[in-house]
């Protein structure tokens, strides 16, 4: 924690107070939102801040006091319009029209140094109009997830949201899912935007596509700028955002990430992941591992994710279809398949190695290997970190060479498919020059980091939290998550 000295209550130079702030969505006007208030918290005391993110916001870390993050995320002191946004969306399919922003709002819209607008966005902060029976609040554990989450998204390449902070509010909540009372967090997360596809879908289904029409306008002119002077915008606007999509996915599937709620109103209109609430990372490569326990029917399983992605495409070309021709739409998404399997190719590629292989071998190379880590059940983040560190030019030398040292000889040694993932892995080898190896030993080191973010490896650091109130564990495991470079 950075401990620069301010007093506790000083407001006037509080340096998240004195940013740059946008009002892109305020100038929407209120159609688009309800301006609401944050609740008032027994404690406010803060528990993680993400000086990573400083800088992109302008701000030196040093500059800024564990005070000025709780009176400005904690005590919400010095701040309006807080606007909760209104968006409806399809939960397991079903349409659901009394959604909207029901424990969070948008604090606050700033263009960062990389010339960006991003969203300040608050989830546990209180309740508002959309709140239903809802409390408006985000459990301590849900904060600590959702940071961890974020930051191991991020380091793995995935387009995430990142949290700024999280802040602990001192209520006692209850949950169904958490042992109960439960403490309580307000987290603050930085967002490329706030707007989902549900917010669409919402206009729609009040059929106002005059509304819809303003907020694609203001969609193109904040997120996909570099369209605003062709012609055929509206629909290069979806042709890209399928693009945006499939890769996401791609980028989840290779990082072995299961995000378990992917109704339209968890989908961004910027193709950008967030909403970590019951996600997890798969520990073996299992097609039906799912993540949600209320998910049933596995609709949101790890391998229904791009086919759930692609139908959130499609159901969007309803309301959109008011702005933007259907069959355009419905042409553009034919791609997404196409930018998925590019995408996914590469990233898996990158797993194993390779900066591109433009080898006839590649995709054999890829489908065994995730034949073998199906079949073995070995574990998956396991299987490419080993990978990373048992590689070694004498690989060059022999199939049995491969894996050498590796302990995932032991589990998988007897497997034929094993065998033959080592005799194709060495046959690439050898098509490759040996300066090439060096380049290999680094993709795989960069792309493969020792800490998985399994569900126990959470619980682990949860456990301390909840037991003694010490946050070593976690502070140690956000470190080794972000240190991987
Ligand atoms: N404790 C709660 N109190 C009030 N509303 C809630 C609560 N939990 C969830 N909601 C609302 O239920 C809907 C679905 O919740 P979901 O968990 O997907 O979103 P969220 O996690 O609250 O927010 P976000 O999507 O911004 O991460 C949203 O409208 C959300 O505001
Ligand atoms: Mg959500």
């Amino acid at each position: 924690m950075n401990l620069a000295q301010t007093p506790n209550n000083e407001n006037s130079h509080n340096p998240f107070l004195t940013l740059n702030y946008e009002p892109a969505l305020e100038s929407l006007g209120d159609d688009y939102y309800d301006e609401v208030s944050a609740a008032d918290f027994p404690q406010h005391i803060l528990r993680w801040r993400n000086d990573a993110l400083l800088p992109l916001l302008g701000l030196n870390p040093q500059a800024v006091t564990d005070a000025d993050f709780s009176n400005a995320f904690g005590k919400f002191q010095g701040r309006k319009p807080l606007l909760a946004l209104r968006y409806h969306g399809y939960q397991f399919g079903t349409y659901n029209p009394n959604l909207g922003d029901g424990r969070g709002f948008l604090y606050g819209q700033i263009r960062a140094t990389d010339g960006q607008l991003y969203d300040f966005g608050t989830k546990g902060s209180g309740k508002t109009p959309y709140s239903r029976g809802g409390d408006g609040m985000l459990t301590l554990k849900g904060g600590v997830r959702e940071v961890l989450a974020a930051e191991a998204l991020h380091q793995l390449g995935v387009r995430t949201s990142r949290c700024l902070t999280m802040i602990e509010t001192g209520l006692s909540l209850w949950r169904g899912d958490e042992p109960s009372p439960t403490r309580s967090s307000v987290m603050v997360r930085v967002n490329s935007s706030h707007i989902r596809f549900g917010t669409f879908e919402r206009l729609h289904y009040l059929q106002r596509p005059d509304l819809s029409k303003k907020l694609l306008d203001h969609v193109i002119q904040y997120y996909y700028p570099h369209l605003i002077e062709e012609k055929n915008q509206y629909v290069l606007f979806y042709a890209e955002l399928v693009k945006r999509v499939a890769e996401l996915t791609a980028q989840w599937m290779a990082a072995g990430f299961c995000h378990a709620v992917l109704n339209t109103d968890n989908m961004s209109i910027t193709g950008e992941s967030f909403d970590y609430g019951p996600y997890a990372f798969i520990p073996t490569y299992d097609p039906y591992f799912t993540a949600a326990y209320f998910d049933y029917y596995r609709r949101y399983c790890y391998s229904h994710q791009p086919s759930i992605c692609q139908l959130n495409l499609e159901m969007l070309q309803e309301p959109l279809k008011a702005i933007i021709d259907k069959a355009e739409m419905e042409s553009a998404l034919t791609k997404f398949n196409q930018y998925y399997q590019a995408e996914y190719r590469s990233l898996m590629l990158k797993k194993l190695g390779f900066e591109e292989l433009q080898l006839p071998e590649a995709n054999e190379l890829l489908n065994l290997t995730i034949q073998f880590l199906q079949d073995s059940q070995v574990g998956y983040h396991q299987f490419f970190y080993e990978m990373a560190v048992n590689f070694a030019n004498t690989w060059r030398d022999d199939p049995e060479m491969v894996m050498k040292g590796s302990d995932l000889i032991s589990t998988s040694g007897e497997l034929k498919i094993f065998e033959n993932w080592c005799v194709l892995y060495h046959k690439i080898l050898n098509y490759l020059d040996s300066e090439y190896m060096d380049v290999i030993a680094q993709t795989l080191a960069k792309n493969n980091p020792q800490t998985a973010l399994l569900r126990p490896l959470i619980e682990s650091v949860w456990e301390p939290i909840a037991q003694e109130d010490n946050w070593q564990p976690f502070d140690d495991l956000v470190k080794k998550i972000t240190s991987h470079s």
